[in-house]
């Protein structure tokens, strides 16, 4: 399984986010009392993940382990706040929830009516506009997360989501050449929403800087998911042709997986099965009170290119272990 999944997080395009002031959490995931010795597997799928969001020593951020959690386990689910297949995989992936589907055209399509009944709401909004000089803007720049931030877009004039939806989320700095980007992308956006006569009442919120946060947020958290095959099946006879069968179906961002700090040698992956809802495992034994590490990168890379993909690419100088002892 794991090497289906090399590595989770999107680069982003821009390079040297900014140190932001970390902002706990509001809520309290370590409710359970169990320890690992008496925690059963109904248990395991029953209780609250086995995991608290605190404060780290120097990643800001961070997320603990509330007990001892065994290798292989299961630590918590979680769907997706905000998803979006690739613009290549739009008539090859839900349009909802990204499991591969099989359609002959060229619009978006569903896997299912529920997926279909889910999307409605910021669908409806989304088909009253012409995006095809905004997609056209992405596919020129090889830009996905402009189409993110368009869903959000959608979503919240159609009273699905709070234009607030990522603010708790760590943000990446906008540099001038970043804002020249986005600028054409934010101009795009407003252009098609204006011309699909969507109420000015209901696009109070999409100013510039709303745009531009949502975007530097975006940049930092998101996942690209690198694969959704249909079915646990398909998985298992996939897996000899496992490198054809990967292809990043789309990116998404979560809430409880964006707390989740990296570390070269990680103790705990993610993984997405037939659809963006992402299965956080343990890798090996975590001792409670342990914190939860994935690996954004690479991990075969070597020590510098690691550290150049990190910097650059998320802006952050690497404090793991393995990069401490400069392996
Ligand atoms: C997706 S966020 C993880 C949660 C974040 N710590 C927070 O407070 O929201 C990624 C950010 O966490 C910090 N970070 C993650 N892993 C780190 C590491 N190994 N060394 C130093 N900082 C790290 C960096 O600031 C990075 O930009």
């Amino acid at each position: 399984m794991s090497r289906l999944v090399r590595y989770c997080r999107g680069l982003p395009r821009f390079p040297n986010p900014p140190p932001v002031k970390p902002q706990l959490l509001a809520l309290n995931l370590s409710t359970t009392s169990s320890t690992a010795e008496n925690v059963t597997p109904a248990d395991r799928l029953a209780g609250p993940p086995p995991i608290r969001v605190d404060l780290t020593e120097s990643a800001g951020r961070g997320v603990f382990a509330s007990r001892r959690i065994g290798a292989g386990e299961l630590i918590h689910t979680a769907k997706p706040v905000l998803c979006h297949p690739s613009l290549s995989s739009i008539s090859a992936a839900c349009y909802f929830c990204l499991k591969k589907v099989i359609s002959e055209g060229q619009s978006p399509t569903f896997c299912s009516r529920k997926c279909e009944d889910s999307a409605k709401v910021f669908y409806d909004v989304e088909k009253k506009a012409d995006w095809s000089e905004f997609d056209a803007y992405c596919r020129s720049q090889g830009l996905k997360y402009p189409q993110m931030v368009k869903r959000l877009a959608c979503q919240v004039i159609s009273g699905a989501a709070s234009a607030e939806l990522l603010d708790i989320l760590q943000p990446a700095s906008v540099s001038a050449e970043m804002a020249l980007m986005m600028e054409e992308g934010y101009g795009s956006l407003r252009r098609a929403l204006s011309a699909a006569n969507i109420p000015d009442g209901k696009t109070t919120f999409l100013s510039r800087e709303w745009y531009y946060g949502v975007l530097a947020r975006i940049r930092i958290n998101a996942f690209r998911i690198e694969l959704a095959l249909s079915s646990y099946e398909d998985l298992l006879s996939s897996a000899a042709a496992c490198v054809e069968a990967e292809a990043a179906v789309g990116n998404a961002v979560y809430m409880l997986p964006s707390f989740y700090n990296h570390d070269c040698d990680p103790n705990a992956h993610i993984v997405w099965i037939e659809n963006a809802d992402a299965k956080l495992k343990a890798l090996r034994d975590i001792e409670a009170d342990e914190e939860l590490r994935i690996c954004y990168i690479d991990a075969s890379l070597d020590h510098d290119a690691r550290q150049t993909v990190l910097l650059q690419g998320f802006g952050f100088k690497c404090n793991c272990p393995r990069c401490l002892s400069g392996d």
